[in-house]
């Protein structure tokens, strides 16, 4: 539905020039809800900008349902604009008119008739919930309800793609999850594909299928969302999932946690099919090993399992040691050892370093490029 090939926007030049999007190749499948996440300034904004060609690019392409957009004159690029509808953050509506006015203006726009717009208004009213409102004005409204308008004016023209721009960033969080569920019905039950930018990983998780971290202009990884949680490799991305991901213990709570547990502790990765919560249990039963669960947590990501539960052991040694070897077949597993003999600090993980050996090893930093230190991540980041 969306390719960006070589996709690049520099703004200024000279010494001063920010390449806000750097050399992007992407694509975006019909139908899918894409995530692109990344801290401020990492060009989120400007690469949905050239989608609808509010920014042309300075050179590469941008094929919008087959095509070159780069291209095209601004008669036929308004056309393709018609095919997008946007939301922000902010909403943007117009406070001076009624919500059944700020839905219908799109129309207006495209010249439907009255009787058309009307039909077609409260139709979309009906969908997002708002049925009601249609003679309040966006003031009289509370912040959930203004993103429901802004969401049934983006749909009016019925386009194939929606583009949300931090559209949940100024909202509290259980109004965060009604507006995140209105987008998966607009994605299910009307085939629109959608874009959705954030810097919020809790987001991701909650409605995309697929992914794509930015940082200083370029896509440093992507992939499906299950997949890029599973086994994240940027730094950025790790910080990301770190972020949204409590379920790990931190080097704080493993203190406490070994103080309160002095045996044999491990934390193991929950995943679907193998390395299951009945796996572990299962695998439990078989060693005859007892396994109390000290902390831990699973989500659902892409409608899959996933997290990790952290256990004490407890029973014969050589048990422990065989089930811990039989459960590394199918997931990871983090051997904490005993108060006494500490050993891996899962917390290793939350603070965004990679494991041993890994290329990147050397070039995770404490704080990312914008000056975002990783504890402001920890400390503002927590989950909702
Ligand atoms: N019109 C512009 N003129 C000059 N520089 C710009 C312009 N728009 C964006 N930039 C710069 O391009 C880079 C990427 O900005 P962009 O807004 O796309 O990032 P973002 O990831 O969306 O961040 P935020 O969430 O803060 O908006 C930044 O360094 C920004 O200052």
């Amino acid at each position: 539905m969306i390719s960006f090939r070589d996709a690049t926007k520099v703004f200024g030049d000279g010494p001063r020039a920010v390449r806000a999007v750097d050399s992007v190749t992407l694509d975006v499948a019909r139908g899918e809800i894409f995530g692109v996440i990344g801290y401020s300034g990492a060009g989120k904004s400007t690469l949905v900008r050239l989608v609808n060609a509010l920014e042309p690019v300075s050179s590469g392409q941008v094929v919008v349902d087959g095509q070159d957009i780069t291209i095209l004159g601004e008669a036929e690029l308004r056309r393709v604009r018609a095919g997008i509808g946007m939301i922000f953050q902010q909403f943007n509506l117009m406070n001076s008119r009624t919500v059944a006015g700020n839905v219908g203006y799109p129309l207006k726009v495209a010249k439907w008739s009255k009787q058309e717009r009307q039909q077609r208004v409260s139709e979309l009213l009906e969908f997002v919930g708002l049925a009601d409102k249609a003679r309040s004005y966006p003031g009289q409204l509370s912040g959930g309800q203004k993103q429901r308008v802004g969401i049934a004016r983006a749909l009016a023209t019925k386009p194939a793609i929606l583009l949300a721009d931090e559209a949940t960033s100024a909202l509290d969080p259980s109004t965060t999850d009604d507006v995140l569920t209105l987008l998966k019905r607009v994605n299910r039950e009307l085939g629109v594909t959608v874009v959705v930018i954030t810097h919020e990983m809790d987001v991701i998780r909650s409605i995309a299928h697929r992914v794509a971290v930015m940082e200083r202009g370029k896509v440093v990884e992507h992939g499906r969302v299950y997949d890029v949680f599973a086994s994240p490799r940027a730094p950025a991305t790790r910080r990301f999932v770190a972020t949204t991901m409590r379920d790990r213990p931190s080097k704080d709570t493993l203190e406490r946690l070994r103080h309160r547990h002095p045996g044999r502790m491990i934390t193991v990765g929950i995943r679907e099919g193998a390395g299951s919560g009945t796996d572990v249990t299962a695998a439990l039963r078989e060693h005859g090993v007892d396994g109390a669960i000290v902390f831990g947590g699973i989500t659902e990501i892409d409608e899959r399992p996933f997290g990790s539960l952290t256990l004490e052991l407890g029973g014969d040694e050589a048990a422990i040691e065989a089930l811990i070897a039989d459960l590394r077949s199918t997931t990871d597993v983090h051997d904490l050892g005993t108060r006494d003999a500490p050993r891996d600090d899962p917390s290793a993980i939350i603070d965004g370093d990679p494991p041993e050996g890994s290329p990147d090893e050397h070039e995770a930093p404490d704080v990312d490029p914008y000056g975002f230190a990783v504890d402001a991540i920890r400390r503002h980041g927590g989950p909702r």
